[in-house]
């Protein structure tokens, strides 16, 4: 019988048929993003701030990021919102690579594409415009319809972020929570694919800082919107159906919550495994057990035993 040899092109398309791409559906797609920041001059320092970290959210989701400080939450939200760029790694947001934009794109990128909000309420809005005028300015920048259109989209958009009373007032005369709820207007202004918001309501106390909340998971469910908010607030992941942990530059935990059989909502956390079958054990386990340096794993038939290196199985015989 003749042997059939396959041609490389032949080898290449069956591989490409098995393998599906990593993240190929996701609205934004981190694979083994990688920023190091250089200080000190001469006795340069580097510090690593994301170390590999991988991360999918699909299109219409609301996640919550949350970590300790220094964890690398503003790292990544700044790459995310084309602010920063990553040393390695790649970085992609509603199908835009963000490690090979070019100026322009980049412009149209944090024009159209993201709309952030950052903590302080000062950096949203523009103190000496009424909150109609501020919503209205990014779609004028980016020529954005008629003056009756954006007039009209203005209106539309306070409105349903419940603030359409506060439409001629500036900064200084809204409350923390109305200017940030003016500032999902103005970062909804050009139809952004995704928001990004970092401490939203860090400046807030709880009930005004619940409102936001309300603002934020009301756009993402109306509009559709991705949206990726930053905290330290734990408590924040009562507020969204995901919450994904970093520690160290890393993804490392998530929080799914979901309506039971009963209807009651129940919160599982899960620890992220990443491709290379990577996980980090919760701190506070590896404390309890005493585990350093080296665990003992083995396979059982529906799950695998994490023991400490000098118990477990036969371990040390
Ligand atoms: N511009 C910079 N130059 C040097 N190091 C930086 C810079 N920005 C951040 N870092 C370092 O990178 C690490 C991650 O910082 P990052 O601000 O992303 O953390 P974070 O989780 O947002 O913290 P926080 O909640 O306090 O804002 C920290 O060790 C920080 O000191």
């Amino acid at each position: 019988m003749e042997a059939v040899v396959d041609t490389l092109a032949d080898l290449e398309a069956r591989a490409a048929g098995r393998a599906p791409v990593f993240g190929a559906d996701a609205h934004i797609l981190c694979d083994n993003l990688v920023r190091i920041y250089k200080t000190g001059g001469a006795s340069a320092v580097e510090v690593v701030a994301l170390q590999g970290l991988d991360l999918l959210i699909g299109r219409g989701e609301l996640v919550a990021i949350v970590g300790a400080s220094g964890s690398g939450k503003s790292t990544l939200l700044n790459v995310l919102s084309g602010l920063d760029v990553p040393t390695a790694g790649l970085a992609r947001v509603a199908g835009v690579d963000l490690l090979s934009m070019t100026p322009r794109d980049r412009l149209r990128f944090r024009r159209s594409v993201v709309g952030f909000i950052w903590q302080q309420t000062a950096r949203n809005l523009l103190p000496y415009l009424t909150s109609f005028e501020n919503v209205t300015l990014p779609m004028r920048l980016a020529g954005r319809g008629s003056r009756r259109e954006r007039r009209a989209r203005t209106g539309e958009l306070l409105e349903l972020m419940g603030v359409a009373d506060c439409a001629e007032r500036r900064p200084g005369e809204m409350s923390g929570g109305q200017q940030q709820r003016v500032a999902l207007a103005v970062a909804l202004a050009n139809a952004p694919e995704v928001i990004l918001a970092d401490e939203p309501t860090g400046e807030l106390d709880s009930e005004t800082s619940d409102e936001v909340f309300a603002a934020l998971r009301h756009a993402n469910r109306e509009l559709g919107v991705t949206t990726v908010v930053v905290t330290h607030d734990s408590l924040v992941s009562e507020q969204v159906d995901r919450t994904i942990g970093i520690r160290d530059g890393r993804t490392s935990s998530e929080t799914l919550r979901r309506a039971s059989s009963d209807g009651e909502v129940v919160a599982e956390e899960y620890a992220v495994l990443d491709r290379a079958g990577r996980l980090q054990l919760p701190r506070e386990f590896m404390t309890a057990l005493s585990m350093e340096q080296r665990v003992r794993l083995e396979l059982e038939r529906d799950h695998i035993g994490v023991w400490p290196a000098d118990q477990g199985g036969d371990a040390g015989e």
